[in-house]
């Protein structure tokens, strides 16, 4: 469906540019694509669960199920592990999935979705191949796919929302999760993705941004980070940082 199409039955307007057949500054703003970034239980799929109550947004959560079950095999409890082996097949099939995700055909007028192709080689493979634990062979492949899938296919991102959390809270959270394969996360790991994010999303001296970046600290207990959604509301639901 067209985004004409899409602005026209969702909201009944039929405005002159719609008339003329080119989108309209409605058509874009109803075309939005939000990733929310951050670190391991950092509140992502909280934050994306809260705002799946408001009409009109489609949310996608990281598929972990898959990457925890793929056709009978588990390479995110194989990754943590053994990294230096199985990372380049867990990173391969995320690269994958996320992909899928990225070009699945939109529901709704507007997309929030957890993490993006780019975190996924920007900050997990960087880590895994930095902490000597990817071998440069897995690392040059990885990153011949990645730059052939983000110079041939077009990923829209318009707004990140970047969940700005210290390690030890998200150690603490982690904790309380208890996800069988992360057990074994020490707080470091945390700390190196951190930074990662840092450089980034913050300092932006490591990577291109595809997009603005909406930063919302998140150590905050959940009353707190309900607040702080609703006065960001408006920001994230139009597609801006400003
Ligand atoms: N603001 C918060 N305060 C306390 N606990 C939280 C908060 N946000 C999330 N949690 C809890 O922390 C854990 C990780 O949150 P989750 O949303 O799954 O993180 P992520 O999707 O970023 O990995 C979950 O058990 C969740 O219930
Ligand atoms: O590219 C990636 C993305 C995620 N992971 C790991 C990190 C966590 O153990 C799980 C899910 O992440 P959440 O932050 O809890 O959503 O997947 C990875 O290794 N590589």
């Amino acid at each position: 469906m067209s985004c004409y199409k899409l602005c026209e039955l969702q909201c009944c307007v039929r405005t002159t540019e719609h008339i003329n057949n080119i989108a309209c500054s409605y058509c874009y703003i109803l075309n939005c694509q939000i990733c929310i970034e951050g670190n391991i239980a950092s509140g992502k799929t909280t934050c994306l669960e809260y705002f799946s109550k408001t009409s009109n947004i489609e949310v996608l959560t990281e598929p972990v199920s898959k990457w925890r079950n793929v056709r009978g095999h588990n390479p995110l409890g194989l990754m943590y592990q053994d990294p230096t082996r199985w990372g380049i097949t867990l990173q391969t099939y995320i690269q994958l999935t996320m992909l899928d995700q990225h070009l699945s055909t939109i529901s709704a007028p507007m997309r929030m979705m957890e993490r993006s192709i780019y975190s996924a080689k920007y900050i997990f493979v960087e880590n895994l191949y930095r902490s000597g634990k990817m071998p440069d062979v897995d690392f040059a492949v990885l990153s011949e796919w990645f730059e052939w899938i983000t110079q041939n296919i077009a990923i829209p991102v318009d707004l990140i929302v970047y969940l700005q959390s210290s390690p030890q809270t998200c150690h603490e959270r982690l904790k309380e999760r208890c996800r069988e394969e992360e057990k074994i996360i020490p707080l470091e790991y945390l700390e190196a993705i951190h930074q990662l994010y840092e450089d980034w999303l913050i300092k932006k001296t490591s990577f291109n941004v595809p997009a603005p970046v909406l930063v919302i600290s998140a150590d905050d207990d959940l009353q707190k980070m309900i607040l702080q959604y609703e006065e960001n509301r408006e920001k994230i639901l139009s597609g801006t940082n400003v």
